[in-house]
């Protein structure tokens, strides 16, 4: 999509009504599918989105040799990693800036090849998003680590060794570093202050499916038991509770009922329990989850995001719309990054009342207080959205901003939706099945 192809025309107020289906996470998905690498036989990954990030790591996969083909049931992807060793990656720099996934090619390649070449990170711009720690975790390995202008060389002059690590801040990306490096290196691999997102769970499935030894303490410690060959898995991805969150923000925010097909309870507890908090309801039954406004005013919150099983930063753009309806007060404290309310200067042009600290206003401080970030926000409601011109900065700022033009009265311009393909599968179509009255400029 581009030039007027990326802007999207939308009527607002109009609730939302239907239902919708998700299928697998956005954040599981790719990782699965480089874990494919590290496997000596082809695996399997089903429950497959049609979403961005799913085609940059296929290309990804592609140029390294990996033959990706569609399975027998819709939603399936069968990745052959026999060619890996012969693969020409001459055009990897194409993939530069695609998403953030590329950082965890090291590992499996380093265990392959010997080497690896990692190209600048794309992802969600809400903050720095270094990589100290990946490329930390790797040294500990045994891994050398290059940078250049074009990107990160790596070597592994020997078979990585199996090392004892304490992550500084349980970083969902370091921890599945560590998961995909410490598989196939030689001993044991402890891993303290780990991440334990639900993605990082499914992943440590799929690698046990593939023959590694891992277990999971409840203290955050994960330990591994480095094997010397990996065959292939078959999985099912578990459900994105992202996208199925941000469709229950909407129907709250416009007033409306959308049953999300596929949503799992489990993995969703923390969100119900903040959308109960606000006054939304839901009924969760074997193949879904119902979400509804059930009339009446919201109730003001305060919310802090979060590492696993706090709540998830990801769930936090598109709710703060919903907050914007609700009657008080609500405190939004952003603990993971640094740099993600400033979607909200567009919401306050369509009336909305945010107005953004650098203090911490949650119960603990947390790593940007005594760093002048805007990371925390005070939202008054309720009230009345009108419909803007709006540029779309991030993907779920993006579906956010969808939100708030289907809440407003009047019509909005959305520039940029494209964005959104990256992460919510086939929106342009879930969203007039829901009743929403959009389209594309003539
Ligand atoms: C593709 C994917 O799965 N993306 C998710 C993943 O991102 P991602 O894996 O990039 O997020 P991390 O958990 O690593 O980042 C969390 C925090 O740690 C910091 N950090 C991280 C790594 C590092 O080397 N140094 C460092 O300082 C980051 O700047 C950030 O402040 O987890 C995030 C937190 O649940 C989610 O919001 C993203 O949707
Ligand atoms: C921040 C996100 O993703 P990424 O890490 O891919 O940028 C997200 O999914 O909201």
């Amino acid at each position: 999509m581009t030039g007027t192809d990326d802007v999207l025309l939308v009527h607002g107020g109009t609730p939302l009504e239907g239902e919708i289906r998700v299928r697998g996470a956005k954040n599981l998905v790719p990782k699965a599918m480089v874990a494919a690498l590290l496997g000596s036989e082809p695996s399997r990954l089903r429950n497959v989105p049609e979403i961005r990030d799913v085609r940059v790591v296929r290309g990804l996969l592609e140029l390294h040799g990996v033959t990706v083909s569609k399975g027998e049931e819709s939603g399936e992807l069968v990745l052959d990693p026999s060619h890996v060793e012969s693969a020409n990656v001459a055009d990897i720099d194409a993939h530069a800036g695609s998403s953030r996934i590329p950082i965890l090619f090291c590992g499996p390649l380093l265990h392959r090849l010997g080497h690896a070449f990692i190209p600048g990170l794309g992802g969600c711009d809400i903050g720095g998003r270094p990589v100290n720690f990946h490329f930390d975790v790797l040294r500990e390995f045994g891994a050398t680590i290059e940078k250049r202008a074009d990107g990160q060389y790596l070597e592994a002059p020997q078979r990585l060794r199996g090392c004892k690590i304490k992550l500084p801040y349980p970083s969902v990306g370091s921890t599945e570093q560590v998961l995909l490096t410490a598989v196939l290196a030689e001993g044991v691999t402890e891993l303290s202050n780990a991440a334990v997102e639900p993605e990082i769970e499914d992943l440590i499935c799929v690698l046990q499916k593939m023959g590694a030894i891992i277990s999971m303490d409840t203290d955050r410690t994960i330990r591994i038991t480095g094997v010397d060959k990996l065959g292939g898995y078959n999985h099912r991805a578990l459900p994105d509770r992202l996208e199925a969150a941000s469709w229950a923000s909407a129907a709250l925010a416009t007033e409306g009922s959308v049953y999300v097909r596929g949503a799992s309870q489990r993995e969703m507890m923390t969100f119900l329990n903040t959308y109960r908090k606000v006054g939304g309801e839901f009924e969760v039954d074997d193949d879904g989850i119902r979400f509804w406004h059930p009339g009446g005013a919201l109730k003001a919150i305060a919310l802090e995001t979060d590492v696993h099983p706090g709540f998830q930063t990801d769930w936090q753009q598109p709710l703060v719309v919903a907050l914007t309806q609700a009657s008080g007060l609500s405190i939004v404290h952003e603990t993971v990054y640094e740099s993600r309310l400033g979607f909200t200067s567009a919401l306050n042009q369509m009336g909305a009342h945010i107005q953004l600290y650098r203090e911490c206003l949650g119960g603990m401080p947390c790593r940007f207080g005594q760093r002048n970030f805007l990371h925390s926000a005070v939202v008054s409601g309720p009230t009345k959205l009108q419909g803007a011109d709006l540029v779309i900065p991030d993907l779920r700022g993006g579906f956010s901003y969808l939100i708030a033009a289907l809440a407003a009265q009047g019509t909005s311009r959305v520039h940029g939706i494209d964005l959104i393909n990256r992460g919510y599968e086939n929106f342009m179509e879930k969203l007039p099945a829901l009743g929403a009255r959009v389209e594309l400029p003539a």
